[in-house]
């Protein structure tokens, strides 16, 4: 089994744990989930804005350990004051040492907010709403094009945007209008290989209208600039702010240089 294999499976179960201490019922009685959500295609094209939706994310199963000491509501407020079009914060406690008490926090900003898991149940999606995030992402590798559509078709009637996850040609059929925006991974998720180029290979073939992401590996601003050039609107930045003993430092840094 390939890790990402390992990590559905564990969360199928992490599911079923959580349906039985708490109902769809008691998630919509949460304070947040009676709110306007906010835009993250809208926020990405804001001339205003860097373009970078920033990651808070502690460990990862190809890097252990990135950060064990960092604030989430001290990072992610610095994230937002100097221009991240959005945040994304990492719910899976199991892998990548998240959690949903971690969105909430990061909720405290007026940013979009990414709810980073892997969501293969509508239960998630409500979750996600019930925690504050904003915009949920759907991976290819781990869903059918049906079942991205209908998660999305969900997602949309409680007023989340999507964002799909492909990382190959292959995956390009699970584009489809239910979602808002398409990001390209740069590390594939079952060797945990880092290659730029894959941005730059795949994105000729996607959706014009719909704001492309590049996501992971990038470090360099000069990186940024190429994306663009390429067309990218949005860049998801994690471990390059996260490896640092301060995030917030290595962020207003590497902004400086954009
Ligand atoms: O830390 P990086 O290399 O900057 O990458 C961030 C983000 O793209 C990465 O965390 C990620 C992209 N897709 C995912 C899916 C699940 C978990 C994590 C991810």
């Amino acid at each position: 089994m390939n890790i990402l294999d390992t990590i559905v499976a564990r969360k199928k179960e992490e599911i079923a744990e959580r349906k039985a201490l708490r109902t769809v019922a008691d998630l919509e009685k949460e304070p947040f989930f009676e709110r306007t959500t906010l835009s993250l295609s809208q926020s990405l094209v804001n001339p205003e804005r860097t373009g970078i939706i920033a990651e808070f994310k502690r460990k990862s199963p190809s890097k252990g350990i990135i950060n064990g000491q960092a604030s989430v509501e001290d990072v992610t407020a610095t994230y937002a004051r100097l221009g991240a079009s959005g945040l994304s914060v990492l719910t899976d406690t199991d892998f990548f040492g998240g959690s949903n008490a971690d969105l909430l926090l990061a909720r405290q900003q007026q940013v979009p907010i990414l709810r980073k898991d892997f969501m293969v149940d509508e239960y998630q999606v409500v979750e996600a709403k019930a925690i504050g995030a904003d915009v949920i992402l759907l991976i290819a590798a781990c869903l059918t094009p049906e079942r991205v559509q209908s998660l999305a078709a969900f997602a949309k009637s409680l007023k989340l945007e999507v964002l799909l996850e492909i990382h190959d040609e292959s995956e390009l059929v699970h584009i489809c209008n239910e979602v808002d925006m398409v990001g390209v991974n740069n590390r594939n998720l079952k060797t945990f290989e880092v290659d730029i180029n894959t941005s730059l290979r795949l994105i000729g073939k996607m959706p014009a209208h719909k704001p492309a992401v590049a996501e992971s590996g990038i470090s360099d601003p000069e990186t940024i600039k190429t994306l663009k050039q390429a067309g990218f609107k949005g860049f998801l930045i994690g471990e390059n702010f996260m490896k640092q003993p301060d995030p917030s430092i290595a962020f207003a840094d590497f902004v400086k240089h954009l």
